[in-house]
């Protein structure tokens, strides 16, 4: 439907807007943005299983002042499958940042001042897909967010134009824990997951018609949740069952974490290049190709 145009309410952001990124998070520059995501949870590393000695709040707390630094301002946008816990987690991720969380699901149902089914009933899901890409383009100026975007967001290819614009984390659960979590709160909400309740009552139960439903959506968006910058796992750790996770606030420690080595790995990246700069001399170039001097930030060639 081409008349649905959304104002995005976020001018409540108004003193976080910017048109630039520092240089090194500009589009274009950012690292492996096409590489697959990276697996950041290493059942060997330290990282906490629970939060059993109440430390884990602290732990948090500490790691994100490291990468609040680091981030320099950069908005973190979650993706991920319905129930991976985008909301609980960005919530999480937001506070411990001190960033607004923003999520474009309740941007969309307040802009458009109708629910999400409503607007799949009403006009489809290419309507919604269009609202979707809306408001991903006008969260894109904003820096210091963290974004919980729609389960399918990661579909369209422009929209990858905007949500690298921040630092892409890939929320990723197996299918049996998504299911749980999906069949717990009810497809009323999820109309891309109200298939598998039909599947159920043609026969199969509920959550392993729902498990299907999502191992079939995951199928088809694998590859896309891959491209993100960052991986983080779900799993509740080695030996435990699929349809268990790991706590929320495990989660986000996963997660800050694993923002963390990327943006040291990405900063020793940037030194070690600036250090290995060349100079093209005039002998390394073809016939017809010739030097030419730098042109200075005034935009005047130096003097020769
Ligand atoms: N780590 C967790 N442990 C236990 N329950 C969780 C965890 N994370 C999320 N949940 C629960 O799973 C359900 C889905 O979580 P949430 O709404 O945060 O996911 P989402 O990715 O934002 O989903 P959607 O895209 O469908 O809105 C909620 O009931 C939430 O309370
Ligand atoms: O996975 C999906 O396609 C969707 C996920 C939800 O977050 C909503 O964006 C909508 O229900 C579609």
């Amino acid at each position: 439907m081409s008349f649905w145009t959304l104002e995005v309410p976020v001018v409540d952001l108004a003193g976080q807007q910017s048109s630039r990124l520092p240089d090194h998070w500009q589009a274009s520059a950012l690292p492996n943005s096409h590489e697959a995501a990276q697996t950041v949870y290493d059942e060997n590393a330290q990282a906490p299983k629970s939060d059993e000695n109440g430390e884990l709040g602290q732990r948090i707390e500490a790691l994100a002042g490291e990468v609040k630094e680091r981030l320099e301002g950069t908005s973190v946008y979650l993706v991920g499958m319905m129930g991976s816990g985008k909301s609980t987690v960005g919530k999480m991720v937001g506070g411990a940042l001190n960033y607004p969380f923003l999520d474009t699901d309740s941007l969309i149902e307040s802009s458009a001042k109708c629910s999400i089914p409503e607007i799949f009933a009403s006009d489809g899901e290419d309507a919604f897909r269009e609202l979707e890409t809306q408001v991903l383009q006008q969260l894109m100026p904003h820096k210091e967010v963290v974004v919980a975007t729609g389960g399918g967001a990661v579909v369209r290819a422009v929209n990858w134009g905007y949500l690298h614009h921040g630092i892409v984390v890939w929320l990723d659960g197996p299918p049996e824990l998504l299911a749980r979590r999906a069949v717990g709160d009810g497809t009323a909400k999820r109309p891309m997951l109200a298939q598998g309740g039909a599947a159920a009552q043609e026969g199969g139960g509920e959550y392993e018609a729902m498990v299907a439903r999502i191992q079939c959506l995951l199928q088809q968006r694998g590859e896309r949740y891959a491209a993100a910058d960052l991986r983080v796992s779900l799993a509740a750790g080695p030996g435990a069952a699929p349809d268990t996770g790991a706590p929320a606030a495990v989660v986000t420690w996963r997660l800050l974490h694993a923002l963390n080595e990327r943006l040291k790995a990405d900063a020793a990246e940037r030194k070690a290049a600036s250090e290995a700069e060349i100079t093209i001399t005039q002998e390394g170039l073809p016939p017809g190709m010739r030097v030419v001097p730098p042109v200075d930030r005034e935009g005047a060639a130096p003097a020769a």
